[in-house]
């Protein structure tokens, strides 16, 4: 059987570790009779270079037909003097609102093999599991109105910071649903002693709430979490927050799994699935050859799980970035010089786990 993917490489290190991505995703699908086509287009800043615009139209389509999209990052200098509208980040943007991707899962989990790569104290971060459900297409990112202006000899910039009733409820039912599979316990992040737009947040996921007896729910600040995720991350199963406190704590969380090249992330929404690392482009390490790629390769793991539903090769992959940190292999991000590890570039991180997943595959 054939799979059609759209892969959006983007800048920097995203073609990189999208290129190791795609190799597991393929070698992962493949004992399972299902061979991955991939279309790639061009997108972001190099997607500008080429068509004038981050992402066009018929690029656009095309993921809406296809419904599951592998993108690798976007952004950089190169780019960043450009109008808000041709920004490579205005790409992604677009991209998520067109999908209706308003799910954004983002699971943190130490890895035993890791748990000395934090900069945290071992006993603190080992065994945390946690998932980030972060709301992604409203908030402050999507908000109008949106201007600068010139007043009173004065610049002004205005974002606007706003959700609904219902884009709060939808998205605390899929904490809640994701919760009911967990630990039973979500934590909701908000800043509602001051803002307007976080009281209707609260008020809001308590509704959906008591849809859910089951779940403990809780209800945190947002300048306190950040503060707790540090000091006791395992006391968090899900926590449910809006867009742009849940880009924040997310990359916080990063370094509790010893690197941002660590997170892998799946958007999901109206049918469509939308997968990428947390991290950006990293221009300052791109064409070195030092990107991690675990986080690319893991977000092609969830694509296989909620796009292709294959959960066995998502197992696979998900087996596979164990056993290559087992054998020590380190990237840069996460390599301490520690005895039995051993530094490898982007695609040779690649190479290893195309070799554990083909002797895990065809030995069962
Ligand atoms: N989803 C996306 O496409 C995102 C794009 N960006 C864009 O990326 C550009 C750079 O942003 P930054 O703030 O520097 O964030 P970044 O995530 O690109 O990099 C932050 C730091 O983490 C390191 N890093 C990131 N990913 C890594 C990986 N896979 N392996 C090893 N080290 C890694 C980088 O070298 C850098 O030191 C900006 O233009 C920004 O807008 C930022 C975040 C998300
Ligand atoms: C690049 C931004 C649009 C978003 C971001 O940093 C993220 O989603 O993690
Ligand atoms: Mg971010």
């Amino acid at each position: 059987m054939k799979k059609t993917i759209i892969t959006l490489p983007g800048d920097g290190i995203g073609p990189e570790v999208t290129d190791v991505a795609v190799n597991v995703l393929k070698a992962a699908c493949l004992p399972f009779d299902v061979e991955i086509e991939t279309i790639e287009r061009n997108f972001g800043g190099s997607g500008y270079d080429i068509d004038g615009v981050p992402v066009t139209k018929e690029t656009l389509e095309l993921c809406k037909k296809h419904k599951s999209v592998l993108l690798g990052a976007v952004g950089g200098p190169k780019w960043e003097n450009l109008s808000s509208e041709l920004r490579p980040e205005a790409a992604l943007l677009a991209l998520r609102r067109e999908l209706g991707v308003y799910a954004n899962l983002r699971p943190i989990r130490v890895h035993s093999a890791l748990a000395g790569a934090s900069a945290l104290k071992e006993e603190i971060i080992s065994g945390t599991d946690i998932l980030i459900v972060r709301e992604l297409t409203g908030g402050i990112y999507f908000g109008e109105p949106r201007f600068t202006v010139e007043e009173n000899g004065d610049t002004f910039s205005v974002d606007t910071m706003k959700y609904s009733r219902n884009e709060v409820r939808r998205i605390a039912r899929k904490a809640f649903e994701a919760a009911m599979l967990r630990s039973k316990k979500v934590c909701s992040v908000d800043k509602a002693n001051v803002l307007e737009s976080s009281r209707l947040w609260r008020n809001s996921v308590e509704e959906i709430g008591a849809e859910f007896p089951e779940v403990e729910l809780t209800h945190m600040l947002v300048d306190n979490c950040a503060m707790q995720l540090i000091r006791n991350p395992k006391q968090f199963d899900v926590i449910l927050t809006g867009n742009l406190f849940g880009d924040i704590i997310s990359d916080e969380a990063a370094m509790l799994t010893g690197s941002i090249g660590m997170l892998p992330s799946a958007s999901l929404g109206n049918g469509n699935g939308l997968y990428e690392p947390v991290h950006g482009s990293a221009p300052d390490i791109a064409g070195t050859g030092a990107a991690n790629p675990l986080a690319a390769v893991a977000s092609a793991a969830l694509l296989c799980r909620y796009s292709l539903q294959l959960k066995e090769a998502s197992e696979d992959i998900e087996r596979a970035v164990q056993a290559v940190l087992n054998q020590g292999y380190r990237t840069e991000d996460i390599f301490r010089g520690r005895s039995g590890t051993k530094l490898v570039g982007t695609h040779e991180m690649g190479d290893k786990l195309i070799r554990n997943l083909k002797a895990h595959t065809y030995a069962d």
